[in-house]
């Protein structure tokens, strides 16, 4: 029996949100035609408990399957407001987003904890080959009315594997329906799944592969999470890599347990609720999209050609549960997750440069377009260096990083600024980088083709478009900070603070 702690097991990681009150179990039918993701969508919008569908329209016999939507979101109250992403790491669920990316960073330096592999698992429980498999008899959602297909894939993971067998990648990349036996979905360019699928095209064999939804919710954190499981510059170094597998080990200091796929050498979460294996295509592609989108737009009619997914085996627990993301307007995963960990990791780039960022965040505001850099304002006088310069290195580094892939600004700020504070963010952008003079555009850079003014503005949709902008003050790099912000906190003495917090029931507020 694998381990049942809620970070280590899909199925423990739901009763854990009923325990603590964030979940709705819905019972009545629940047609998987946009009624789920609608349901979903206002969780999103208001920060409600994780809707678990119960019983799905055409849902099949074993429990194939039930939804649970919003795995990663927000929670309404303010001390619990990170409390559903602190359960997939085993914090508590007062755990502040810098607790959880801390958590995430704490792999980069400690030895990866290699995975498990054990006989059999949950996910053996059911097994489906070949001419039973019927992928559009599943309930699989329909998600976004524009949408191109039923995205039946938004929080899975995807498992491949360099042909070396040394590096063994976890990623999240989207899918839909293509028919009764393929998928089709996203495989771009720099994501590691992209790297992979590119090295067996040189080996000129379709590329093992095996879709997990519903792995360990520690699991899942990694797989959205650029981390460097390679070279420094986020490239296929042929080198013994780290596998997402290992990173995982570290931060939860236990070791996964993995079984084998029924039908090819790969190796999956032994409590997975669902596992789709097959191969990923090298040569057939097909239309895929659009897609309701994590800047909030689906442009009807938008289709690509992406590669094919061939199932040719499905193994899953008794009464399966689909992990769904309805992404789009905030608050989603692709906020809380693509965002936060891309902000951690290139944090972790800049630091590993040796510039002094204490801390990083892509605020909600941004739609997550944006990271803020915090720097230790003493260690940047020291570095006797000015906005231009700064400003360059910066962009160079992180806008040539896979890390940086989907940002598009970077805010650098100083140490009075809580990156975690949108309103913090805004009021340091919004007043000490003067337009233009405190900024560098960088048009000699990959672009992120999903932010709508890419894909759908005036320029190249996949190059530039990204700036570093300055809102750190002069004074920062010279002398230090010589202003005082006109707040509570800065601008009355301590005593009289003291006195006024005393007062401040008495005087008939409520309390702050
Ligand atoms: C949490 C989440 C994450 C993604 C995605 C979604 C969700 C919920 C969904 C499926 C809802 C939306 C979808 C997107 O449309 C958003 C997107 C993000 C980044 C690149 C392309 C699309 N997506 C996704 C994604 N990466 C993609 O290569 N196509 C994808 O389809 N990602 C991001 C991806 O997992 C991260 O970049 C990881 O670092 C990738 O792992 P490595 O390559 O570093 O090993
Ligand atoms: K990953
Ligand atoms: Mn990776």
């Amino acid at each position: 029996m694998s381990p049942t702690s809620p970070h280590m097991n899909f199925r423990s990681f739901v009763e854990a949100l009923r325990q603590d009150g964030d979940l709705v179990s819905i019972h009545r039918q629940v047609d998987p035609h946009l009624e789920a993701a609608a349901i979903t969508r206002l969780v999103y919008e208001h920060d409600l408990p994780a809707p678990l569908f119960e019983n799905l329209k055409g849902a099949q016999k074993h429990g194939m399957f039930r939804i649970l939507g919003a795995p990663a979101a927000l929670r309404k109250d303010p001390a619990t407001r990170y409390g559903r992403l602190a359960r997939h790491l085993a914090l508590p669920p007062t755990a502040s987003m810098k607790n959880i990316l801390d958590k995430m960073l704490s792999a980069a330096d400690q030895a990866p904890i290699a995975p498990t592999i054990v006989p059999t698992g949950e996910c053996k429980e059911n097994i489906i080959e070949g001419d039973q498999i019927h992928l559009e008899q599943l309930p699989a959602p329909f998600i976004h009315k524009d949408d191109g297909g039923k995205y039946i894939q938004t929080y899975g993971m995807h498992v491949v594997q360099s042909p070396d067998g040394k590096w063994t990648n976890w990623s999240i990349a989207r899918a839909m329906i293509k028919d009764d036996k393929h998928l089709v979905g996203l495989v771009i360019e720099p994501q590691h799944i992209w790297q992979i699928h590119q090295l067996w095209k040189k080996e000129g064999r379709d590329c093992p592969w095996a879709l997990c939804f519903g792995v360990p919710p520690a699991a899942i954190m990694a797989a959205s999470m650029p981390i460097r499981t390679y070279d420094p510059a986020g490239n296929v170094a042929g080198a013994d890599g780290v596998s997402e597998a290992s990173y995982v080990g570290s931060y939860t200091g236990e070791s996964l347990q993995l079984v084998k796929c029924e039908t090819n050498n790969l190796h999956v979460p032994a409590s997975t609720e669902i596992v789709f294996e097959g191969t990923l295509s090298i040569t057939e592609r097909a239309p895929e999209g659009p897609f309701g989108e994590m800047h909030g737009y689906v442009f009807p009619g938008d289709t690509h050609d992406w590669p094919v997914y061939n199932v040719d085996c499905i193994t899953h627990r008794d009464d399966a549960i689909l992990p769904m993301s309805a992404c789009g307007r905030l608050t989603d995963e692709t906020h809380t997750l693509i965002g936060a960990l891309a902000a951690a990791e290139i944090a972790n780039v800049c630091r590993q440069a040796g510039l002094p960022v204490k801390d990083s965040f892509s605020p909600f505001e941004s739609q997550v377009t944006w990271v803020a850099l915090q720097f230790d304002d003493a260690k940047l006088r020291a570095m006797k260096t000015n906005s231009q310069e700064l400003r360059e290195k910066v962009g160079n580094l992180v806008f040539n990083h896979k890390s940086g892939y989907t940002i598009h600004r970077l805010v650098l700020v100083g140490d009075d600024i809580d990156v975690y504070d949108g309103k913090d963010i805004m009021w340091a952008f919004s007043t000490r980088c003067r337009p233009g003079m405190d900024e560098t555009f960088f048009e000699d850079v990959k672009g992120f083709p999903l932010v709508p003014y890419m894909s759908h503005g005036n320029g190249s949709p996949v190059k530039g478009g990204k700036v570093v902008s300055d809102a750190l003050m002069p004074s920062e790099y010279t002398t230090g900070r010589d202003w005082v912000a006109a707040d509570f906190d800065n601008s009355y003495p301590e005593e009289l603070k003291n006195q006024v917090l005393a007062q401040w029931e008495n005087d008939g507020f409520a309390p702050l």
